[in-house]
């Protein structure tokens, strides 16, 4: 049916990322049929610059806009799309970035009646002066900044999948000067991220300039984007963190790109996804089938955690929970869950250091905890030469906060591990360290909180080619890394951001991989589990606000966007949203 094959193309399309290489690779066949891409890429930038304007009352031709065009094709959209507005009565500048600018775009913006400002004494357009001194230059430059701040509209047109790492030359310092550099933007988290109503707003074409495409990295000065208008596919700064973050509402323009057959280099979750990884109750089912999660979580000196993860394990669709720790925290565990097993026993998965400290912590060597966790790992370390093949037949495990600096050196993959920025910072030294021991290499740059923070994909990605591990690396995106693809779930909340969480997600994750029988792999699994974490934390906050907002498709009838922004909750609510949950992802 049509209608079904259009929805699945949707989905496929919004929930995919594609990076710049394989972008340009479904590009061609295109234009080599001819299809005017740009043609159609620049009619719908200036539909959304009109579109923008109106939605704060302003008329074109009440309106002055500029636009910022690098020598590339991202410029030609920009160009074509600045005359469009122009002959619609906008005043229009254009400041040439580069040392070019597209020859036909250039043209038609000139023939609309827009003006152009040169930045570049070494640049070569026809009819604008250049060679001028480099004091003119920076005269230039500072004029280009002060019309940009007084303009309501800044299209930025500087560089899209053509960027080589960071700004460099004049777009950076423009980008510095109108925008950030090198840091996350650090707003409220209003649901769609609603514009604050301030001018200019920034219309990014194809990406923000300035942040990292393939990565979602933000490796320098960049300007985050009120709305950033995508063409062909979305690419990975869409969807991953914190490069998502500087694209403000995302709309795609489908160009028509055979997808079918190409595997995303990153995929977002969404409901479907996620109901891959509940399995659905039987009628032969008993506690056992239904999944036995093991906990080595909580300790003497934070039983609170043994409670949250066990209390999501155990409504996360299993059948049973077992909990191994010390005797104050398995009586918490019992008062709260009256259904928890004490003690060992047979299970399908474990979750292990959540709530138990790092060997760094005062006092904690002899915590038994640490002892149980250390004994039980052993059994999952491969050796250097991949001797313990019995390790690939150990159950799943999660391995959390304090039993990070326990795990062995390589692993195989159903072994999680789920770090936050820190945790991922402090891992990453312990292993790059043993690596370079290894390898007689230099010592490298020790990895700070911040670094993952401003390229959690290559984090995670290292993390996981040092360890083997399948790794979930925790963010208001969150992303999940395992030998073959990237995952990326940003259901959640900000109001997620609260102590104890990162035990349920433990607990959860745990729960979900207790329960599989081939369905999903692991990294699928842990994704889902990332999902609805998320999810649960939306119910129990009844937040309509999301780390990721889902992309609009141009031409389509857009969602209704936002409604509510919630209220503050605690772990536990997460913990006790889970089966409202899965019922909404099997629903
Ligand atoms: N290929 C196609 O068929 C289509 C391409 N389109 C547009 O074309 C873009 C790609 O065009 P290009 O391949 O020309 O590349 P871009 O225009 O994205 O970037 C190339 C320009 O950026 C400059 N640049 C690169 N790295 C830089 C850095 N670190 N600092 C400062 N300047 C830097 C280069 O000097 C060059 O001028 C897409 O993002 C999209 O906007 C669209 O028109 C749709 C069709």
């Amino acid at each position: 049916m049509e209608y079904t094959e259009d929805a699945d193309r949707r989905e496929l399309l919004l929930h995919s990322a594609y990076d710049s290489d394989t972008v340009r690779a479904m590009e061609r066949p295109l234009l080599d049929k001819g299809v005017p891409l740009m043609r159609m890429a620049a009619q719908a930038a200036a539909h959304m610059a009109a579109g923008m304007l109106d939605d704060e009352d302003l008329a074109l031709e009440d309106t002055s806009i500029v636009l910022l065009a690098g020598a590339g094709d991202n410029g030609g959209d920009g160009l074509f799309a600045a005359a469009a507005l122009a002959q619609e009565g906008a005043n229009v500048t254009a400041i040439a970035v580069g040392r070019s600018l597209h020859e036909a775009g250039f043209a038609s913006f000139v023939r609309a009646g827009g003006k152009v400002l040169v930045l570049d004494p070494a640049a070569d357009i026809p009819g604008c002066a250049s060679g001028f001194s480099a004091g003119e230059a920076g005269e230039r430059l500072q004029t280009a900044i002060a019309v940009a701040r007084k303009s309501h509209l800044i299209i930025d047109a500087m560089t899209g999948i053509g960027i080589q790492g960071s700004l460099r030359g004049i777009p950076a310092a423009l980008a510095s000067a109108l925008g950030l550099d090198g840091e996350a933007p650090d707003e409220p988290a209003l649901p769609n991220r609603e514009s604050s109503g301030d001018f200019p707003l920034v219309l990014a074409v194809d990406t923000p300039s300035g942040v990292g495409v393939n990565d979602g990295s933000l490796p320098g000065p960049y300007i985050p984007a009120t709305v950033t208008v995508t063409f062909g596919a979305m690419k990975p700064c869409a969807v991953l963190p914190p490069a998502t973050f500087a694209c403000g509402r995302i709309e795609l323009l489908d160009f028509g790109f055979d997808i079918d057959d190409k595997d995303p280099d990153v995929e977002v979750v969404d409901n479907s996804f996620a109901s891959d990884a509940v399995r659905l109750p039987r009628f032969e089912d008993s506690k056992y089938s239904r999944g036995v999660v093991g906990l080595v979580t909580g300790s003497q000196r934070y039983p609170g955690a043994a409670v949250l993860t066990a209390s999501a394990a155990a409504r996360a669709n299993t059948g049973m929970v077992r909990y191994l720790g010390p005797e104050r925290a398995q009586n918490m565990v019992l008062a709260a869950l009256p259904e928890a097993v004490i003690g060992k026993g047979h299970v399908q998965s474990w979750v292990v250091g959540s709530g138990v400290p790092e060997a760094s912590v005062e006092g904690t060597d002899g915590d038994m905890q640490r002892d149980t966790i250390a004994a039980l790992l052993k059994h999952y370390a491969l050796g250097s030469e991949d001797e313990n093949k019995d390790a690939y037949d150990m159950p799943p495990i999660v391995v959390d906060a304090g039993a990070l600096d326990l795990l062995p050196e390589r692993v195989p993959g159903q072994v999680v591990i789920t770090p936050h920025a820190g945790e991922m910072a402090k891992l990453l030294n312990r292993f790059e360290t043993a690596a370079s021991t290894a390898e007689h290499a230099d010592s490298h740059e020790p990895y700070t909180a911040d670094d993952v923070r401003l390229n959690p994909l290559a984090s995670a990605k290292r993390a996981h080619e040092l360890t083997g591990a399948t790794v979930l690396l925790k963010g208001a995106v969150t992303i999940v890394v395992d030998e073959d693809h990237v995952y990326a779930s940003g259901s959640a909340p900000a109001w997620l951001g609260t102590a104890g969480a990162g035990d349920v997600l433990a607990g959860l994750t745990g729960a979900l991989l207790a329960q599989q029988d081939d369905v999903a792999t692991t990294g699928e699994t842990v994704a889902s589990a990332a999902y609805l974490h998320g999810l649960a934390a939306a119910i129990a906050s009844e937040s309509e606000q999301q780390g990721w907002q889902e992309p609009e498709l141009i031409g389509r009838e857009h969602r209704q966007r936002f409604m509510t922004l919630g209220h503050p909750i605690v772990a536990g609510d997460v913990a006790h949203a889970i089966p409202e949950a899965i019922a909404d992802v099997i629903a």
